[in-house]
């Protein structure tokens, strides 16, 4: 990655160095002070420094707990899901099981549709845009457009290495820990197949 906006975790991890048990850091990106307030940090531990960005009032991950447990789990949060059933459904039906047509015509949820839309490269590549942004994550296709202002990390990293991609090498080279297939449960597109 060149962008020198978005720094790796692992770009100083040479750097670091561990006394008496506490992480320090080099002091130019030392301005949390992780020995004191965030040593216990899984961010820190895995690279040493933050790259996050302030979240819009609303957007804290209570927030987003509770838009994916009421409007999430009663409609799912994918959207533009009409474009399946026009500008994407000649591509579907060579692809896709009727079952899975017919259920999302039914305005099933597409998280809850068995078996699920089956997405592959054509198709994830159409959905790139901050409005409809699709991308995969160890082999699913989520929806990130209603998750983006509740992204600690920020929406331009996610729409650079998502959008319409395969995000599972970024995704894991900053935050393996992060609980995502719970995070994006009512997002869940579908399966990607390629
Ligand atoms: C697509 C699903 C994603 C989800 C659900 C997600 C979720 C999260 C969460 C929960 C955090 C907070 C972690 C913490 O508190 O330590 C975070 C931070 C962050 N994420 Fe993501 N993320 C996603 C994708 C990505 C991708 C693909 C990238 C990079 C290309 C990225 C870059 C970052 C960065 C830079 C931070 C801030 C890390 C820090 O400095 O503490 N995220 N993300």
């Amino acid at each position: 990655m060149d962008d020198s906006r978005f720094k790796r975790p692992s770009s100083f991890r040479e750097e670091r160095s561990l006394k008496n048990n506490t992480l320090s850091v080099p002091n130019s990106n030392n301005w949390l002070n992780p020995s004191k307030s965030q040593a216990g940090c899984s961010t820190l531990r895995a690279g040493g420094y933050r790259n996050k960005v302030a979240l819009k009032p609303g957007h804290s991950s209570l927030d987003w707990h509770e838009l994916t447990t009421t409007k999430g789990k009663k409609f799912g949060l994918v959207t533009n899901v009409d474009r399946l059933l026009t500008l994407d459904l000649d591509h579907l039906k060579s692809t896709n099981y009727p079952q899975t047509l017919v259920q999302i015509s039914r305005k099933v949820p597409l998280y809850l549709i068995r078996p699920p839309l089956r997405v592959d490269k054509e198709l994830l590549r159409r959905h790139n845009t901050k409005d409809d942004c699709w991308c995969v994550i160890q082999g699913k296709v989520y929806c990130l457009t209603n998750y983006f202002d509740f992204h600690p990390g920020g929406v331009d990293i996610l729409l650079r290495y998502c959008a319409g991609k395969d995000a599972t090498k970024m995704f894991n080279e900053y935050h393996r820990w992060v609980s995502y297939d719970k995070l994006l449960e009512t997002c869940f597109v579908g399966v990607y197949v390629e």
